[in-house]
């Protein structure tokens, strides 16, 4: 799905990105973990093609950047920030903004085909929001929002899903209301690939197999999450000593 190979990044003399060696296959949920000013979205800024690394190749979808259009290559990643929802139109529907992902605008300002009317209602029920429909982006809570966000990236049927920290801004009961979409969409087996941004252990859902941690550009450790989020290595990455306990299937850092 994506491989960057030796990928490096200077941003104004300052190397933001160091020789990072990623391989993400079909089949797996990453987390990116790292702390602000570690490199993450520097390093989604170059997966998604809005940069090109300073050395390194970097293949999406099989497609190694610069041999192929990258427009083509965008409409099959779906990504959604926790900003994105700034910019919905407020008076609009929610199924229409859902729609609209299929002309990656934010609001309807196409001819829609019955189909596409149907495969967006279909992704509401799927997901449980058959009770947005008909309602206006602005009356709806910022969690409600949100899971509109991630459908209208669904409706495109992209292969990788990047989910930049979606929960930051969301109150406690809202983020664990999108924390269980995103795990179902994880888990669903027609569903993308997702690659999930966050410097919180707890958003780590158990739809999620792998974790990168970066730090400071550099890839620290990086594999399976059953193998690397433990006492050990997530103190030796914060350089203190922290106590990872399993919860449910979730996990929560305690610092000692
Ligand atoms: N245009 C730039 N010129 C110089 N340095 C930059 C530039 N853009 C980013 N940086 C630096 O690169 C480092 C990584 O930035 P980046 O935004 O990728 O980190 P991040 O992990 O996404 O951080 P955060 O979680 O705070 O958003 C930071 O130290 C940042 O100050």
């Amino acid at each position: 799905m994506i491989s960057l190979q030796n990928v490096s990044r200077t941003l104004d003399d300052k190397q933001v990105l160091k020789n990072i060696n990623w391989e993400i296959h079909q089949g797996e949920n990453w987390v990116l973990f790292g702390l602000n000013g570690s490199g993450k979205t520097t390093l989604l800024n170059i997966i998604t093609g809005y940069l090109w690394p300073t050395t390194g190749t970097v293949t999406v979808l099989g497609k190694e950047f610069g041999t192929y259009p990258l427009y083509e290559l965008r409409r099959q990643i779906g990504f959604v920030s926790a900003t994105v929802d700034k910019m919905l139109p407020s008076y609009d529907y929610a199924e229409n903004v859902v729609l609209s992902g299929k002309f990656a605008s934010l609001g309807l300002y196409e001819e829609v085909e019955q189909k596409d009317i149907e495969y967006a209602l279909s992704l509401m029920e799927k997901f449980h929001c058959q009770n947005l429909i008909h309602r206006p982006i602005e009356t709806l809570s910022q969690g409600q929002k949100q899971k509109i966000i991630i459908l209208r990236a669904l409706m495109a049927k992209p292969k990788l899903l990047i989910l930049d920290e979606p929960c930051a801004g969301l109150d406690v009961l809202a983020r664990e209301q999108i924390l269980g979409f995103i795990n179902e969409i994880g888990n669903d087996e027609d569903g993308p690939a997702l690659l999930y941004v966050t410097h919180h252990v707890e958003e780590i859902m158990p739809a999620f197999t792998h974790i990168a941690l970066l730090k400071d550009g550099q890839i620290f450790e990086k594999g399976s999450i059953s193998n690397l989020l433990n006492d050990q290595i997530f103190s030796e990455f914060l350089g203190k000593k922290v106590l990872i306990e399993p919860f449910n299937g979730r996990n929560y850092m305690k610092f000692l």
